[in-house]
């Protein structure tokens, strides 16, 4: 019988199958160190703590690539070419579309699977993540608090010292704006960037006239688009991940210390870029309409 009546796909002979001494797929992965990171703490291993390593590695994955894209935005930005961040931007978006999404396989998890191993993760918390606090420092959210659980890990707390005393993406921004001849006030071209982000009325009215007249501040125009989009995209993954958090453990104390949902909560107050919001509510109709 031929291998396509047994509905078999017949191996083509330029198929490379002597791989001895040869370069394959799991030594340029690094499979046996990716896959052999998934172990349980739970005696015997419960079947759901495999999903929820999963989903952590996965998502910690996702955020490597985030902060390696996001600081190509920041030297692109930093050197004026907005056009080439543009096309990482995209890129971004697509990141963050996939850790949205990804909280749907984590809430097929229910709230006696999880409490039956909860309690084999000690104080260990997403607080402690330090990928995503890098993150948050590259979107601007600074808080040296923050950089409390790192204090023993001498690499990683140096790293996020770094980040938090840099400028974050919209400080570059707004000091690209400053060069091309924008009216940014001093203050918000050189400043402690350790301290958080004070927004400013006439950083909103340079984005005013931005927004009021965008055949002329084309690029500008679209790096503020861009800044919204991974914004909402980023409080989106935040309320997510409250709500996961809300449908799995209700509003019991996390296992990092702090009150839970109460304290994810407060996080979606948070603006990274809030005169790009700001300027919305300013806008007037045009006076003559735009467009081709
Ligand atoms: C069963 C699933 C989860 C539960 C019950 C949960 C619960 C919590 C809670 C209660 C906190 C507040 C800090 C604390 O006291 O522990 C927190 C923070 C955090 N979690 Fe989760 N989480 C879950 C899944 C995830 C996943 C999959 C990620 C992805 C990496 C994640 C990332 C984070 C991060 C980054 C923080 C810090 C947020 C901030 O500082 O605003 N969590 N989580
Ligand atoms: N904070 C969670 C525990 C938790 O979710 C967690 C524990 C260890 C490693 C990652 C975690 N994920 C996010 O917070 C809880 O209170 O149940």
């Amino acid at each position: 019988m031929s291998a396509r009546a047994m509905n078999k796909r017949d191996l083509e002979p330029g198929i490379v199958t002597d791989l001895a001494g040869r370069t394959t797929y799991g030594d340029y992965l690094q499979l046996d160190r990716l896959l052999s990171a998934q172990v349980p703490r739970s005696q015997p291993p419960h079947h759901d703590e495999l999903l929820f390593i999963v989903q952590h590695q996965t998502s910690e994955l996702w955020m490597k690539l985030l902060i390696h894209e996001l600081s190509a935005c920041i030297r692109y930005i930093q050197a004026d070419r907005l056009e080439p961040s543009f096309k990482i931007f995209a890129r971004v978006a697509h990141i963050q579309r996939m850790l949205f999404e990804q909280w749907s396989v984590l809430e097929t998890l229910t709230p006696n699977e999880y409490l039956e191993f909860r309690d084999t993760l000690g104080h260990a918390s997403g607080f402690q993540s330090f990928q995503y606090r890098a993150l948050e420092f590259l979107l601007g959210n600074k808080d040296d608090a923050a950089l409390g659980p790192f204090k023993h890990v001498q690499g990683v707390h140096a790293e996020l010292e770094r980040l938090l005393e840099s400028p974050g993406i919209y400080d570059e921004f707004l000091r690209h704006l400053a060069r091309m001849g924008h009216d940014i006030p001093r203050s918000h071209v050189e400043r402690d960037w350790r301290q958080p982000y004070e927004r400013s009325p006439q950083v909103m009215e340079v984005f005013r006239r931005i927004y009021e007249d965008t055949e002329k501040h084309w690029d500008a125009y679209e790096m503020c688009e861009k800044l919204v989009d991974t914004e909402e995209r980023f409080q989106l993954w935040r309320y997510r991940h409250m709500m996961t958090v809300m449908r799995i453990i209700g509003f019991k104390q996390g296992t990092g210390g702090s009150s839970g949902v109460g304290f994810l909560r407060k996080a979606l107050d948070l603006r990274f870029f809030p005169e790009l919001w700001d300027v919305r509510t300013a806008l007037t109709p045009p006076a003559k309409p735009r467009g081709v």
